[in-house]
């Protein structure tokens, strides 16, 4: 027990210029356009950090480190590594200062988490295999609210295809949100917040909310409070269907979120068929065409996607029709026959005098 403290002891960082006087000495004033929200609350750091569990010699992708608090408390925490994602070049000198105060602990990648390769950021000997324990490696972040959805919703498809920090094994994720997507992640059955997102969430990880950060404790303060989500991913998804036909038949159910379901399923078949397929996958589904979106279990969705799929295999070009995208073209349709219906040299129907 002595040891163990005592070797957590000597990965702690000596003393440095704390976060405030930090961002004070190189005048890092947040921009609203990159989301900055900053927490200089070294407590609340590492009560994030200890979200993610153990990590003691583990590898972590810290994602917009920002002018390093959470940086600091994961540093704190025993890590082997710590590679941080930047986008923004300002932070780059104050994160530098943290790197020769851990020496060899922590790599700097001035880049956009959106593009950057995770699956090269690591040692292969990270990797456990999908069936075994999650790798000791983990991804943390006080996300930026403006990529947060679009990133999570990449990481599950990276997740679904085992690609991305997916090539290492089940990796972890600890991540702030906006609280209101925190609880649409982490929605059940039934719950006012239940949405596209906690389908798919669920559907392939463990997702637990951990705790609610008041907006007030981030500088400058936001509008909204923040949520703390840990995903762990399953060893297998709930639904056995490729990423984008689930993502499909779950966009389109909830597209009414408070119509009866077979609302939104009948807007995956063209409108000639429609009403005839959308028939048919509820009876195979077996689902009540009249229960709500939010009332749908994730088996009820499994077997809503099974019964899609069936339909795509008898006939595929179902697969790639979007309602949205008809929608579009009538739309269009109907503003060119607008114009030619007003314009002046629009047929009247009486025949023109001769010149
Ligand atoms: C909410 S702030 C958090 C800063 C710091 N981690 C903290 O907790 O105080 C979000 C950080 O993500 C960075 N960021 C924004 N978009 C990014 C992107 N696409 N890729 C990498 N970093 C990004 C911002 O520059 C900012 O440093």
């Amino acid at each position: 027990m002595m040891a163990a403290s005592g070797k957590l002891a000597s990965f702690r960082l000596p003393p440095l210029p704390t976060v405030g006087e930090l961002i004070k000495l190189y005048n890092l004033r947040a921009e609203k356009q990159l989301s900055q929200n900053f927490l200089l609350d070294l407590r609340l750091t590492d009560k994030i950090v200890r979200q993610a569990g153990s990590l003691r010699d583990a590898h972590v992708c810290e994602v917009g480190p920002g002018p390093g608090g959470l940086t600091r408390s994961i540093l704190n925490s025993g890590v082997s590594d710590v590679l941080v994602v930047e986008k923004d070049t300002r932070f780059i000198p104050g994160l530098k200062l943290l790197s020769e105060a851990a020496p060899g602990r922590l790599r700097i990648v001035h880049g956009d988490i959106l593009t950057y390769r995770m699956d090269r950021g690591f040692p292969e000997n990270v990797s456990k295999p999908w069936e075994e324990d999650p790798p000791n490696l983990h991804i943390i972040g006080n996300l930026p609210f403006s990529v947060a959805t679009a990133l999570i919703i990449k990481w599950l498809e990276n997740m679904a295809d085992r690609t991305g920090p997916f090539v290492y094994g089940r990796t972890r994720l600890t991540l702030t949100f906006q609280k209101e997507v925190a609880e649409r992640l982490t929605a059940s059955t039934g719950s006012k917040q239940r949405s596209r997102l906690s389908i798919m969430a669920q559907n392939l990880c463990t997702v637990r909310n951990c705790f609610t950060i008041p907006g007030r404790a981030f500088v400058p303060k936001p509008e909204v409070d923040v949520g703390v989500v840990h995903f762990t991913p399953l060893v297998q998804a709930q639904i056995q269907q490729p990423f984008k036909l689930v993502e499909k038949v779950v966009r389109n159910v909830f597209q009414f979120r408070r119509k009866h379901c077979h609302k939104g399923v009948e807007k995956l078949f063209p409108e000639a068929c429609r009403v005839e397929l959308t028939q048919e996958m509820m009876r195979k589904a077996d689902v009540d065409p009249v229960l709500r979106p939010t009332e749908l279990t994730i088996p009820q969705f499994r077997a809503l996607a099974d019964a899609y799929a069936h339909l795509c295999t008898q006939e595929a070009s179902l697969l790639s029709y979007e309602f949205r995208e008809e929608l579009r073209v009538k739309n269009l349709a109907r503003k060119i026959k607008k114009i030619a219906d007003t314009s002046p040299d629009k047929p009247t129907g009486v025949p023109r005098q001769p010149c």
